[in-house]
C-alpha cells in the first residue's frame, strides 16, 4: 500500500470515529492492512489495537462499502465481532469452503443465545449485535453501509501467527511504499 493511502486510511477512520463518538487512547496502535492484496478498497480493513493482553484483546476497526476482511480462521483466538454503527454483515463457514463446500449446519451464538446455522450463511449485524467466533470457523465480513464501524473483543490476539487465509495468496501485513511523509507508524512496523 502506498503510504498516501495508510495516511487516508487513519484520517477517514479517526474522523468517522470522532463522529460516533468513539475516542481513541493516546498514541493509538494502528493497523491499516489491505491483505497484501494491493487493493485496500476491495480487500482491506482499518484496526486500532486497544487492549492487547496475554487473556484478552480489544480492538475498534473500521471497513467503507465494498471492503471486504476475506475468509480466516484462526487456532487459537475465540472474538466477538461487534457492530458499533453501521451494518455489518459476517459469513461464515465451517471448513475452508476453497477446500471444501459443505452445507453442515452448526450452532453459533449471536448475542449471547445461541442459532443454528448453515455453513456458508450470511448474517446481518446491526448495530449493538454481536457474533461470537469459535477458533477454527471460518468467516468474512464487510459493511453493508457506507462505512460501518465494528468492534473485536477476544482471547489473546496473536495476528503474525494465528490468522489462517483461505487464499493463500493472502499475507495479513501490507508490504509499504512510501510516497509521503507518515503520520504514524503502524504496528507491524516496530
Ligand atoms: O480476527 C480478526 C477479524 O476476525 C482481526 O483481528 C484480524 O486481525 C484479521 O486478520
Amino acid at each position: 500500500m502506498k503510504r498516501s493511502a495508510i495516511n487516508k486510511a487513519i484520517i477517514d477512520a479517526g474522523e468517522c470515529f470522532t463522529r460516533n463518538g468513539w475516542f481513541l487512547p493516546p498514541n493509538p496502535k494502528w493497523d491499516i492492512t489491505d491483505f497484501g492484496l494491493d487493493s485496500f478498497l476491495t480487500t482491506g480493513l482499518v484496526l486500532v489495537n486497544l487492549a492487547e493482553e496475554k487473556e484478552y484483546c480489544e480492538k475498534i476497526m473500521y471497513a467503507v462499502r465494498g471492503q471486504l476482511t476475506p475468509c480466516h480462521t484462526h487456532k487459537k483466538k475465540k472474538e466477538d465481532i461487534i457492530c458499533r454503527s453501521g451494518l455489518l454483515v459476517v459469513q461464515l463457514w465451517s471448513a475452508d469452503p476453497a477446500i471444501e463446500e459443505n452445507t453442515d449446519t452448526f450452532s453459533v451464538k449471536m448475542n449471547g443465545s445461541y442459532r443454528s446455522i448453515t455453513s456458508g450463511d450470511i448474517i446481518p449485524i446491526p448495530p449493538g449485535q454481536r457474533i461470537t467466533i469459535e477458533p477454527g470457523i471460518w468467516h468474512a465480513f464487510y459493511p453493508e453501509s457506507d462505512e460501518c464501524i465494528i468492534g473485536e473483543v477476544s482471547t489473546a490476539n496473536d495476528d503474525v501467527n494465528d490468522n489462517f487465509f483461505s487464499d493463500e495468496n493472502i499475507g495479513r501485513f501490507t508490504d509499504i511504499e512510501e510516497d509521503e511523509a507518515l503520520i504514524i507508524k503502524l504496528v507491524s512496523e516496530y
